[in-house]
């Protein structure tokens, strides 16, 4: 198992004690990203998978907004930092380092550093599932995250509109450059019920999972758009929080569960790689 001799010692390093990394990508900003990776993390959770988060957007840091925690963390012993926790997820955020208001300003190499320290500083201990949100775009944060350690694979959120789906192809395109699997789409914002029982589809309902299919990628799942979702957004409190067994959330839990068998999938599979290799 593990190391066969023939790696290159500055390659990407597995982090000791996280088993699988999983970026979550959007192309286009705005599509849900954030409230996605935050819902995913925390029904990882409550389906008893130990979870962590790294809010990695830089244009706009939500995560601790969504968990409800936005203290900064403690830097212990020889420089490590402590995750906070929130929902049972650990988790650390660049919006942590520039609190407030105020706009991170940043050059490309404070950002690498940045990502270095968030997946090798912080005290993750054992985990299951590191869930990294990457900024909107193709961009700096995925190659500083593959040049640092082996990703299990990436989740890519769109809603069904033309715009947001040719932004996900470039999404699909970059993972696919960079040699990261994706683990599936998911299309967010997908069909609104009104109290009426109406169901009004907004942003083209359908697009995401016909995009998948044309790339041959598995389709995870369709979720409402609904004011409940935002509302928990904004207020700190993941509508997941419901659990596995709310039938409102069922479409976030199904979203979950397929993320984490295929997680277990693919690196099985990167396991076989590297022995016959
Ligand atoms: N399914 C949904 N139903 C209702 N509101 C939603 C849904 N998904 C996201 N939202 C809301 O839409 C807004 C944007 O979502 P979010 O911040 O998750 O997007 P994002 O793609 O991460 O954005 P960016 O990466 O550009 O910062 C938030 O207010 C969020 O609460």
């Amino acid at each position: 198992m593990g190391h066969m001799g023939a790696g290159a010692p500055q390659g990407p390093q597995p982090l000791p004690g996280v088993a699988h990394v999983v970026a979550v990508g959007s192309g286009k900003g705005g599509v849900g990203k954030t409230t996605v990776a935050v819902n995913l993390a925390v029904s990882l959770g409550k389906l008893g998978y130990k979870v962590g988060l790294i809010d990695a957007d830089i244009y706009g840091p939500n995560v601790p907004m969504m968990l409800g925690v936005t203290r900064q963390p403690n830097v212990v012993g020889d420089n490590r930092i402590e995750p906070l926790l929130a929902h049972g997820v650990k988790f650390i955020s660049v919006g942590l380092i520039s609190p407030g208001d105020k706009p991170m300003v940043m050059r490309g190499p404070m950002l690498h550093q940045i990502i270095r320290q968030f997946l090798m500083q912080v005290e993750w201990g054992e985990l299951d599932f590191l869930i990294v949100d990457l900024p909107p775009g193709t961009g700096d944060v995925v190659i500083s995250l593959v040049q640092t350690v082996p990703l299990t694979g990436a989740v890519v959120v769109s809603t069904g509109s033309g715009v947001a789906l040719q932004d996900a192809r470039k999404a699909l395109e970059m993972f696919h450059q960079v040699k990261v699997e994706v683990i599936g789409l998911v299309e967010n914002m997908s069909q609104m019920t009104l109290p009426s029982g109406e169901v009004i589809d907004v942003f083209g309902a359908g697009g995401t999972e016909r995009t998948a299919a044309q790339f041959g990628l598995p389709f995870l799942g369709a979720l409402d758009l609904d004011p409940k979702i935002r509302v928990g957004g904004d207020r700190g409190m993941p509508v997941t929080l419901a659990g596995p067994d709310s039938a409102s959330v069922a479409a976030f839990y199904d979203v979950a569960r397929k993320v984490a068998a295929r997680s277990m999938e693919l690196s099985e599979h990167n396991e076989d790689v590297i022995e016959i290799s």
